[in-house]
């Protein structure tokens, strides 16, 4: 059984100019000690998605759908349930530590509240505890008595982490968890992320708007556009070969963790993400889409298999059957042309070997080579 599985989760924000669909439909698993990183542009809806989780979202937002933490619904919790999970079933790292951590609070005392709210320990050992976890996320014991404000940006998130760790939950959400950092604190974070989580059978949840970042920390990878996922696999093969557009195109525009240079100025996307409340017929990848065709207004994608392992929405990964037998109209049936044809698409090598060193081979073209 997964750790998570969450199913058709939709959330919309009312708002004065009516309602925002921010998640639409998404569904996904994490099996027990696995990582799965969610990528996306600003807006897609992935922190919405992160916050869902642990019925964080403002009273504003309607959610439907179900998460399943251990096969429990935590969106039907009573709150007394809900708080128990909290922190010891999952736990969430939020970017910026600086504004999750309170200013006013010594570090130790703050890592140690939900040891102490759970009842996993009396205070003398979970000062113990806090020294330990401390020292596992490479900070000195002694900084258990600093306050926020003394520590670096980096020391803050290693302290958040801490406290992410501190109940021993099943599940760690990270949101964003180094975007505030320089690229050399960054990658410190994200090994000492790795090192704790991988073999501990913790299972994560990683959100980043940076593809390559998922692609060397995670073993899956889930690729969100306008509220969907619209692409997912494992996350080598996701980020050497997106199968959508989009997932190539952002894997495209954030270059290799290893390459510091390309990352300081990473090339953007060309155009912009859908209006929430206002998103075009059929894909709402479309109207960006370097390889879009008639049909692509006509049909709304779901994720169709792409590949061992591997779905992605998009009408390309279809074969010409396919696409009938799924009530989808085949390539050239809409009074298009020029694109790609779809049986390409599905006879292309389905896996990747290469990973991240890789990028060229069956890589769906990128905007750049189809102009
Ligand atoms: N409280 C809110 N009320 C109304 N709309 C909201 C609210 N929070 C988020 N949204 C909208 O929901 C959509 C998804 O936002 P969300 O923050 O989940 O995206 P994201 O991918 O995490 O973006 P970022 O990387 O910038 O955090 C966006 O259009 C956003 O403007």
């Amino acid at each position: 059984m997964n750790h998570l599985d969450v199913r058709d989760l939709h959330v919309a924000y009312r708002t004065a100019a009516g309602e925002v669909p921010a998640v639409r439909g998404v569904s996904f698993g994490i099996a027990p000690g696995s990582k799965l990183g969610v990528a996306g542009e600003s807006g897609c809806g992935k922190s919405t998605v992160a916050l869902a989780l642990l019925r964080l979202l403002p009273a504003t937002a309607r959610v439907s759908g179900q998460v399943l933490l251990d096969g429990e619904d935590v969106l039907g919790m009573r709150w007394g349930r809900l708080r128990a999970v909290r922190w010891a079933g999952a736990s969430i790292v939020f970017q910026g530590a600086m504004h999750s951590l309170n200013a006013v609070h010594r570090v130790g005392d703050q890592i140690a509240e939900p040891v102490l709210v759970h009842g996993q320990a009396t205070p003398a050992q979970a000062r113990r505890r806090v020294g330990e976890l401390l020292e596992q996320v490479g900070l000195p014991a002694w900084r258990a008595r600093s306050y926020p404000h003394e520590l670096s940006g980096g020391q803050r998130q290693r302290a958040m982490i801490a406290m992410a760790l501190a109940c021993r939950p099943r599940l760690v959400i990270a949101d964003e968890p180094t975007t505030a950092l320089d690229v050399m604190i960054q990658a410190q974070i994200l090994r000492l992320i790795d090192d704790l989580v991988t073999g501990s059978g913790i299972s994560m949840l990683m959100i980043s708007h940076d593809l390559s970042v998922l692609a060397d920390t995670c073993d899956r990878l889930a690729v969100m556009y306008a509220g969907r996922v619209v692409e997912e696999g494992p996350a080598r093969a996701v980020f050497a070969g997106a199968r959508h557009p989009y997932g190539a195109a952002l894997s495209a525009a954030f270059p290799r963790v290893g390459d510091p240079a390309s990352r300081r100025a990473p090339r953007g996307l060309p155009g912009d993400p859908p209006d929430p409340a206002d998103l075009p017929a059929g894909c709402a990848f479309r109207p960006r889409c370097p390889q879009a065709q008639d049909r692509c207004a006509e049909v709304a994608p779901v994720l169709w298999p792409a590949g061992p392992d591997r779905t992605a929405a998009c009408v390309r990964v279809l074969s010409a059957e396919d696409a009938r037998a799924r009530g989808v109209p085949p390539p050239g049936e809409s009074g298009e042309g020029g694109a790609a044809p779809a049986a390409a698409q599905a006879a292309a090598p389905a896996e990747r070997t290469g990973g991240a060193d890789d990028p060229g081979g069956d890589r769906a073209p990128e905007p750049e080579e189809t102009r």
